[in-house]
């Protein structure tokens, strides 16, 4: 038979589960659709066989014949196709690290509402499908307010291309969640990812149980569930344990439970495994309290840059090197100060390519130092004139600089 009369039009009416486009299910499993445009109405073409369950009776209508035949035929693009829907995100699709009910998907559903998710593995994975055109922007976390910086994904901003064009800034607030059935007291380990953990150090001091990290915090309930871990709880959001079915034990533990006791030998027993974890040399945040004012800023990056505007407040973020001598930093720095524009973060990386410097000191021999990279990001827009003579006078002093982006500041709450 011709295989194109094997396929039933469904008009989807939009009535396609919204977890279904918010999971990334629809595009990765073998059932990928073909969308085309039936009567003004999306229109998924699908086997049959494959996807009749979909959908209701009611929302498909069978064609036969030449008129089957004609509409499974690519549609010609429309100028409405190619212009910006509306709402401005509704055809927007976003990478993020981790699973469906990560936090960094509430994050690029809080940048893009109606956007269509795309849950990545990797940081790596995310800015690579920008890249190669798989999605039009990735949000991706760069610091928190207990976990410090997210070091990786500034590595991965120098090694790619990518433009940063906004950011998100979002209070996290996480759960406990178990099978359902399983009561606190039951559970002898929680699992989640390390910032999760240590956001919540204190809460699950008090419960005593092991800690292990794992690469996110929905991917953590998802273990759970799939593997049914009687014993075991995952730290996640609420939304996390709607989509993998499990039951919400207890809800924002970053901040310290008072009804819970600690148990001096469980404690014992518990900061060693804290020792074995291989999370604690990656995150300095461990030392810190948990806090009720957990804030983890995501950063919104794609293919092209946005026009910087002077009309509204800007953030422009930059990264540079500098050769060695004294006071060089001091120097570097001045240049925003001189020109009263705020810098509101400084972070430093080793050069990979070049990590020692061997500076020739004629006397005492030579002396070698590490390099450094230095990520700066300041409250002012390229637009201004202030700004521009800011990274002219900066561009004396580093031999190498580059504009990671300028995009508008996060000042919802
Ligand atoms: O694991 C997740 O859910 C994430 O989105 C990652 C992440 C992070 O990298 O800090 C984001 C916010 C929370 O603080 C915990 C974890």
């Amino acid at each position: 038979m011709n295989s194109l009369m094997a396929f039933k039009v469904n008009i989807t009416i939009s009535s396609l589960d919204s977890s279904y486009k918010r999971t990334g299910l629809v595009l990765n499993s073998k059932r990928d659709v073909v969308s085309c445009v039936l009567g003004g109405k999306q229109a998924a073409i699908t086997p049959v066989e494959d996807d009749g369950h979909l959908l209701s009776s009611a929302q498909s209508v069978e064609l036969s014949g030449i008129q089957r035949n004609m509409n499974v035929l690519p549609r010609p693009l429309t100028s409405k196709d190619l212009s910006p829907s509306s709402d401005g995100c509704s055809n927007v699709r976003v990478a993020y690290k981790g699973a469906p009910g990560a936090f960094s998907e509430a994050a690029a559903l809080k940048a893009y509402p109606l956007c269509e998710t795309v849950p990545c593995e990797e940081f790596e994975a995310a800015f690579k499908a920008v890249e190669l055109w798989v999605v039009n922007k990735a949000v991706l976390p760069i610091e928190s307010s207990v976990g410090g910086s997210v070091h990786r994904n500034y590595d991965l901003l120098l090694r790619h291309r990518l433009h940063i064009v906004g950011e998100v800034q979002m209070v996290v607030q996480h759960c406990l969640l178990g099978l359902p059935g399983v009561r606190m007291e039951e559970l002898k380990r929680v699992i989640s990812h390390p910032q999760a953990l240590a956001q919540c150090k204190i809460s699950l001091n008090k419960l005593a149980v092991v800690k292990e990290s794992v690469d996110d915090t929905a991917g953590a309930a998802q273990l759970v569930a799939s593997i049914n871990l009687r014993d075991t709880g995952a730290i996640a959001s609420a939304r996390a344990a709607e989509i993998y079915g499990l039951n919400i034990l207890a809800e924002r533990i970053e901040v310290p439970f008072n009804n819970v006791h600690s148990n001096e030998d469980s404690y014992f027993s518990l900061s060693r495994s804290i020792q074995n974890a291989t999370w604690f040399a990656n995150y300095r945040s461990i030392g810190q309290d948990d806090s009720d004012n957990n804030i983890t800023r995501f950063l919104i990056l794609s293919r092209e840059p946005v026009i910087p505007r002077a009309d509204r407040p800007f953030k422009t973020s930059i990264v540079f090197t500098l050769e060695e001598g004294p006071g060089i930093l001091f120097k570097a720095l001045a240049v925003f100060a001189l020109r009263g524009i705020n810098m509101t973060k400084i972070e430093s990386r080793p050069q990979r390519k070049r990590p020692m410097r061997v500076v020739d000191e004629c006397d005492s021999g030579s002396a070698k130092y590490f390099d450094y990279l230095f990520y700066i990001d300041f409250e002012a827009s390229m637009a201004e004139p202030r700004a521009q003579n800011a990274l002219g006078h900066l561009q004396e002093l580093a031999p190498f600089l580059r504009v990671l982006g300028c995009y508008p500041i996060d000042t919802a709450q």
